[in-house]
């Protein structure tokens, strides 16, 4: 049974699907955005990770990290988004970034990319503290 069957079957008026459909559609954009978005991030990220080992820096800089989550706690108040959500997601985002520097430091010749690693795949939801 597929999805506007499941709700022609609740009731659900044709107007109110198209609807749900619309924004659905949307939403699916925004998705593909942000895994796009993502994706050129990471890349940029890998760079840095590359940087940072040949020049025996450290991973993490949390100097760097206070900045970014000042900045953008107040980009997300000015888009009327919650402020903790912004810093819960960029802390999710940098300890992965961080996870990759460590792997480069200890493998700087891995041709493997944190965009296609599958082994290395966050399990920790946003908010969790950094291991
Ligand atoms: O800017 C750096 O030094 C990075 O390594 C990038 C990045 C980030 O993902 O934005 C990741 C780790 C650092 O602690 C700070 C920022």
């Amino acid at each position: 049974m597929s999805t506007s069957d499941t709700h022609r079957t609740h009731g659900i008026d044709d107007s109110v699907l198209a609807e749900l459909t619309r924004l659905r559609e949307s939403i699916d954009n925004i998705d593909a955005a942000v895994v796009h978005m993502l994706a050129e991030r990471f890349k940029c990220t890998q760079q840095v990770g590359l940087l940072k080992a040949r020049h025996h820096l450290p991973p993490a800089d949390p100097a760097r990290e206070a900045r970014q989550i000042a900045r953008l706690r107040q980009l997300a108040e000015t888009a009327h988004l919650d402020p903790a959500f912004a810093e819960k997601l960029l802390n999710f985002i940098i300890a992965e970034v961080i996870r990759h520097h460590e792997r480069i430091a200890v493998e700087p010749d891995t041709t493997d990319t944190p965009t296609n690693r599958t082994h290395n795949t966050p399990d920790t939801p946003p908010g969790a503290p950094r291991p």
